[in-house]
């Protein structure tokens, strides 16, 4: 895996690193509010001639349209194999950005500068690239490094409280999966009062080794997936309407229905499944679903990508810290599940 850096001065840093690359031109991504926000906070570092491209911002945007956009920008801006693409953004702007820069001209090379807490301590590890796709989260894709990820907790400063506990969710499912020491230590009586910088660290090091073993997600990586199965399909599910939840926010509610298909299927005590979900509706509350929504969630879980066949594959809890996967669960299964979440 190429390095991640973390820095509290991103213009030194990101100068430094630039220089050790030989490229023959900058094209730099931000979205509406990340060029308002975080590309003032860096121009210093880049070179003064370089390409700028702005996108409008949200989840509703990472598709194909967008996609089409920033590659005739790319085509218009003369970018050669040798180009550099800079992308100064959430978890969006990563995600579809290095999937852009990986298909432009068969792949030029790219660097993200992750500016939401959720990518810091998640979408700009590991490279998970892509775009939704007819309704599909992630649908299309690939697996793909940046040269390096530099992460600068000082983008926070600006970011909403609700993306910052979008980016919290993330967190949260690291401790589940493969720490029980962090989950405990992490605040959910005053979540806003955690230490923001210390959980950047140690969830980028979950999320690393974690990808180190299995870079391609050919099994223990689906672990990092927890909460996802149920989570996308609400998320996707939601996206269009006024109920709109942002991804964190569909995680927390997948990961409460997933707790409890861990107790029926992957042994996980009735004491852990209650502590997690009183603490994960004290940060997020409930999110308001009702049994009308659930054919449409039970066929989306259909397209997970975890999936083999026509079989649903799961990735449980065992216990707090402990995740296991290709877990086969019914659509009962998962409509039980989405019931339990309705009655608490
Ligand atoms: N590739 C992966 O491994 C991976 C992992 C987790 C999530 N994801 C994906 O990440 C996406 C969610 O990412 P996200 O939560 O970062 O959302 P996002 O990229 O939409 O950013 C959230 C909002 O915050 C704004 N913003 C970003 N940085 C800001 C800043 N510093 N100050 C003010 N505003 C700022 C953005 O413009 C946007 O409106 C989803 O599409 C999800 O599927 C990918
Ligand atoms: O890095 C991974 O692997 C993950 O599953 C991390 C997730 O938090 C992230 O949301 C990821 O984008 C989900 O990927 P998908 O393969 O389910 O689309
Ligand atoms: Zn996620």
């Amino acid at each position: 895996m190429n390095p991640v850096y973390i820095s509290t001065s991103p213009i030194l840093k990101l100068s430094e690193l630039l220089e050790g690359l030989n490229f023959s031109s900058l094209f730099v991504l931000t979205d509406e509010n990340t060029h308002q926000h975080c590309y003032p906070l860096i121009q210093k570092a880049l070179p003064k001639e370089h390409h700028l491209f702005t996108f409008p911002a949200g989840e509703s945007h990472k598709n194909l349209e967008t996609c089409a956009s920033i590659w005739s920008e790319m085509t218009e801006a003369g970018l050669d194999r040798k180009a550099l693409c800079l992308n100064i953004g959430g978890g969006v702007l990563g995600d579809m950005g290095g999937f852009c820069a990986s298909i432009y001209k068969r792949g030029i090379r790219f660097i993200n500068m992750p500016t939401t807490l959720l990518s810091q301590v998640d979408a700009s590890v590991g490279g998970k690239l892509g775009i939704d796709f007819e309704g599909l989260k992630n649908h299309l894709g690939v697996f793909n490094e940046p040269e390096f990820v530099l992460i600068s907790p000082d983008f926070l400063k600006t970011l909403p409280e609700n993306e910052l506990r979008s980016g919290f969710a993330e967190i949260i499912k690291h401790g589940l999966i493969k720490d029980h020491t962090y989950f405990e230590m992490l605040n959910f009586e005053d979540w806003k009062k955690n230490d923001w910088e210390y959980l950047i660290e140690h969830s980028v090091a979950i999320k690393k080794a974690v990808v180190q073993e299995d870079p391609k997600e050919a099994g223990l990586r689906k672990i990092l997936n927890f909460g996802h199965t149920i989570g996308h399909a609400l998320e996707t599910h939601f996206l269009d309407g006024p109920n709109h939840l942002l991804h964190g926010e569909a995680i927390a509610a997948g990961m409460i229905c997933e707790a409890w298909l861990s107790v029926q299927k992957t042994g996980l005590s009735q004491e852990d499944l209650s502590q997690i979900q009183e603490k994960l509706l004290k940060v997020y509350g409930k999110i308001q679903i009702s049994k009308d929504d659930f054919g449409a969630a039970l066929d989306l879980c259909l397209q997970d990508k975890k999936n083999e066949g026509k079989e649903i594959l799961f990735s449980l809890l065992e216990n707090i810290g402990t995740c296991t996967y290709n877990i086969p669960v019914s659509r009962k299964e998962i409509e039980a599940a989405l019931t339990y979440y309705c009655t608490i």
